[in-house]
């Protein structure tokens, strides 16, 4: 099978700590790729690592057409002044100006248009992004990440923020983005609930622990889920304890 991400023996380090030690997984083409685990297990470090911005003391992260592979990268949040007057869609369109010409094309207007539409945020697109809705400017960020046509779609908790409704609404997106377009997602979560409706595949890491499987394997192993989410954070638990209910999981008994 082709893959589109293989990370083998990663290892990163800050001022001696070792946060990501021998970590190996792979992503295929139109995967949805969940990574869970408790806070400081070193999610967006793994992320950070993948776009780039971090050197790994160890290990590769191999792309499978490095000259070629386009990463789009959706945040949880941006700080945007309320009063920022770009409108929503030259905010997308920021994302496609990489040519010489200070404008778009006629095709990166195309693109532009169907990106719009495809997100539904073209209702909004003359509005300025700083009186959008919390909601409604994720899904501009999306817009903004998928104008681009990634190979690699990563989403570091980009939907924790937002309302139920407007979190299936994104994750929906998202998902047709695989499946349509074969654009590989690796998701950040803590909402197992979200993890079980629309992953594929999914990474447990805590410090020095890591297990994929899928979703299922991982989500049903509830002596696990629980081990890794006391191994770190105190804090975790409680999310893990709020999810658990609608998420499958039974860990309402109080782990300390
Ligand atoms: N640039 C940095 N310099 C020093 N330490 C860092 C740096 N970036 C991350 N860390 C540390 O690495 C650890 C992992 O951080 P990371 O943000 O990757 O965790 P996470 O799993 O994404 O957590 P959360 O769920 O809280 O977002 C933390 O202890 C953090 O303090």
């Amino acid at each position: 099978m082709l893959h589109r991400v293989r990370v083998s023996h990663l290892q990163v380090s800050f001022n001696g700590e070792e946060v990501l030690n021998d970590l190996s997984f792979d992503v295929s083409a139109g995967e949805m790729f969940a990574v869970i685990g408790p806070n400081g297990a070193g999610k967006s470090t793994l992320l950070k690592s993948i776009l780039g911005l971090i050197q790994p003391q160890n290990g590769r992260i191999v792309l499978d057409d490095e000259s070629k592979t386009v990463v789009g990268y959706v945040p949880q949040s941006r700080v945007i002044d309320d009063e920022t007057p770009i409108s929503a869609r030259d905010f997308v369109s920021l994302g496609q100006l990489s040519g010489f010409f200070p404008w778009p094309s006629m095709q990166e207007r195309k693109v532009l248009r169907e990106i719009m539409s495809f997100t539904d945020t073209d209702r909004f697109a003359r509005k300025p992004i700083g009186k959008l809705s919390g909601g409604e400017r994720q899904r501009v960020f999306l817009a903004q990440a998928l104008v681009r046509h990634p190979d690699l779609l990563l989403l570091d908790e980009s939907t924790a923020n937002l309302d139920p409704d407007a979190q299936e609404r994104m994750m929906e997106l998202v998902q047709k983005a695989a499946s349509d377009w074969g654009v590989s997602v690796i998701f950040i979560s803590h909402d197992l609930e979200l993890v079980r409706k629309y992953a594929d595949r999914v990474l447990l890491m805590s410090r020095g622990f890591y297990k994929t499987g899928t979703k299922q394997e991982i989500l049903n192993d509830q002596a696990m889920l629980k081990n890794v989410y006391q191994s770190i954070s105190s804090e975790a638990d409680g999310a893990l304890q709020q999810k658990s209910p609608s998420a499958g999981l039974s860990l309402s008994a109080s782990p300390r």
